[in-house]
C-alpha cells in the first residue's frame, strides 16, 4: 500500500510518540500521594476503651505529631477480648472520599516498639452508600493488609494485589459477595491498627509516611490509547489508499474511453477518406480506384465459375460541344444527370464507375453479351426520355463485350474500349458489341440513328 505524504509523516510521528510514551509510563508517570503529620489531613487515634463506660483497664492511645512523624503511643491490656489501638488518618469527609485505585503499591515508612510479637495492619477504608454510612467508619470497606515492620523504619513497599478485604467484617456487614472484592474507589480513610495480637504494655508506633505511588496513566490505558490510535491512522490510510485507486481507476476508464472515441472517429474518418477517394466528387459514383479491387475479383470469379462479366463504356456525345455552348456549370449539370439516370437502372452487384471526363462503364457481372447489349441499348433510350438542362438533346455512345475465358482484364478494356471507338466512328448515339476475339468493324454496330 503506497503511502502518503502525510500518513507516512504522521506513521513516523505515532511509532516515535508512542516509544517515547511507553518509555516514559514505563520509567517516569509517576503520580504519588504523599502524607505525613504535615500533609495537613486530620490524624487521630481510637482504641478498645473508647466508648467503654468504664474505661478502667481498657487499652489506651495517644497521638502525637513529631515533625512530620504521627506517633501514636498505644497502652494494650488484655481486659478487651480483641485488644486494639488504632491510628487515623482522615483523607476526605465522608460519603467523599479520594481514589486510591489510580494508584498501584503504597510505600509505608514504619517504626514499631514494644513487647511481644509486633504486627501492624494497614487498613484502606473505603465508603460506598450501598453498604456504608457516613458517620459509622466500621461500616467503611476494611481493604488491609497485615505486615511485620521492619527494624529499624525501613520503608515497606506493598502492591496493591496483597490487599484483601476482612472476612469478619463482610459476615458482619452483610456484604453479598457481588461486593466482597478489594475496593479502593472512594477512601475516606486509611488506618494503621495494633491489631492481631495481645502481648499488653506499651506500643509505639511511629508513621514517617504513607506514600501511594501509581503512573498518571496504566499501562493498560496507555496501549489501548495507541493502539486505537494506530487502528485510526491505519484505517484513514487505507480509506485514502482505496479512494486515490477508485480516482485513478475511473480516470483510466475515463482516458480509455476517450481513446476508444478518438480510435473510432479516426477509424471513420479513414473510412470517409478512402469512400471520398474512391468516388467521383461531381456525380457521387465511383471512380476507376474505387472499383479496381471489385472489379477484379469479379474478373477473378468469373474465370473460375466459367460465368460471364460484361462491360459497357459509354460517352456523351459532342459534350465539349454542351461546354462550349452552355458553359462547364451546364457541362457538369448534365453529367450529374446523365450518372444519376444509368444509376437508376443498374442491379444489385452491377458497377457503375466514372472511368474519367465524360466516359462511365458499367460492369455486368452474370450478364451474356447479348443481355448486357440490350440493356445498353435501353439506356441509350432512356436518354431520350428525359428533359436535359437548357432542353438539350443529349445522346450518349455504348461500347458492348464480355470476358474472354483466360483473357487478361486489360485486353478486356481494350475491347470494350474499342466497341466504343466504333460507336463513335460510326455515327455515335448508338450501341456496339463485341464478342471475345471478333475483329473492330462496322458490321457489330446493333443500332444506328
Ligand atoms: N463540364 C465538364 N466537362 C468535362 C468534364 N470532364 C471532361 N469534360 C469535357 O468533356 C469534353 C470531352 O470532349 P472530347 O473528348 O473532345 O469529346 P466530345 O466533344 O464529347 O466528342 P465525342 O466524344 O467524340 O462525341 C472536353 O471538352 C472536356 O473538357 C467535367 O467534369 N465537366
Amino acid at each position: 500500500m503506497p503511502l502518503t505524504g502525510f500518513h507516512r509523516l504522521a506513521m513516523l510521528l505515532l511509532l516515535l510518540l508512542s516509544v517515547l510514551l511507553l518509555a516514559w509510563q514505563h520509567w517516569g508517570m509517576d503520580r504519588v500521594l504523599y502524607i505525613d503529620a504535615r500533609s495537613g489531613y486530620p490524624v487521630s487515634v481510637i482504641s478498645d476503651g473508647d466508648g467503654q463506660k468504664d474505661p478502667a483497664g481498657y487499652s489506651q492511645a495517644s497521638y502525637q505529631a513529631q515533625d512530620h512523624r504521627m506517633r501514636m503511643d498505644c497502652t494494650l491490656t488484655t481486659r478487651y477480648e480483641w485488644p486494639y489501638c488504632e491510628l487515623d488518618v482522615q483523607l476526605a469527609k465522608a460519603p467523599e472520599g479520594i481514589d486510591l485505585a489510580e494508584y498501584d503499591r503504597v510505600d509505608i515508612k514504619l517504626d514499631y516498639q514494644g513487647p511481644g510479637r509486633r504486627q501492624v495492619r494497614f487498613l484502606v477504608r473505603n465508603f460506598n452508600p450501598q453498604y456504608s454510612k457516613t458517620d459509622t467508619p466500621e461500616t467503611w470497606k476494611n481493604n488491609l493488609v497485615s505486615f511485620t515492620p521492619k527494624a529499624g523504619g525501613e520503608v515497606i513497599s506493598i502492591p496493591f494485589d496483597l490487599f484483601s478485604v476482612a472476612e469478619w467484617w463482610l459476615d458482619e456487614h452483610h456484604i453479598p459477595l457481588q461486593q466482597s472484592a478489594v475496593d479502593l474507589h472512594n477512601v475516606p480513610m486509611i488506618s494503621v491498627t495494633t491489631a492481631g495480637f495481645k502481648e499488653p504494655g506499651l506500643h509505639r508506633v511511629s508513621v514517617d509516611y504513607i506514600a501511594f505511588h501509581g503512573k498518571w496513566i496504566s499501562r493498560e490505558k496507555l496501549a489501548t490509547l495507541l493502539v486505537l490510535c494506530w487502528i485510526i491512522l491505519s484505517a484513514s490510510a487505507l480509506i485514502q489508499d482505496q479512494t486515490r485507486l477508485h480516482r485513478s481507476l475511473a480516470e483510466s476508464r475515463e482516458r480509455e474511453r476517450s481513446l476508444r472515441d478518438l480510435a473510432d472517429t479516426l477509424h471513420l474518418e479513414k473510412i470517409q477518406i478512402s469512400e471520398q477517394a474512391q468516388r467521383d466528387p461531381l456525380t457521387g459514383i465511383r471512380n476507376r480506384a474505387g472499383v479496381l479491387e471489385e472489379l477484379l475479383r469479379a474478373s477473378e470469379q468469373a474465370r473460375h465459375t466459367g460465368k460471364p462479366l460484361a462491360m459497357v463504356f459509354v460517352d456523351i456525345d459532342h459534350f465539349k460541344a454542351v461546354n462550349d455552348t452552355h458553359g462547364h456549370e451546364v457541362g457538369d449539370m448534365v453529367l450529374k444527370q446523365f450518372a444519376q439516370l444509368l444509376g437508376t437502372q443498374i442491379r444489385t452487384g452491377d458497377y457503375l464507375v466514372r472511368w474519367g471526363g465524360e466516359e462511365l462503364v458499367l460492369f455486368f457481372p452474370n450478364a451474356t453479351l447479348e443481355t448486357a447489349t440490350s440493356r445498353a441499348e435501353r439506356m441509350r433510350q432512356s436518354l431520350t426520355e428525359v428533359i436535359w438542362p437548357a432542353g438539350m438533346r443529349i445522346t450518349a455512345s455504348f461500347g458492348v463485350t464480355v470476358m474472354g475465358s483466360d483473357e487478361q482484364i486489360a485486353q478486356f478494356i481494350r475491347r470494350a474500349d474499342d466497341a466504343l471507338y466504333e460507336a463513335k466512328r460510326n455515327g455515335r448515339n448508338r450501341v456496339v458489341s463485341k464478342a471475345p476475339g471478333e475483329a473492330s468493324g462496322p458490321d457489330n454496330r446493333t443500332d444506328q440513328h
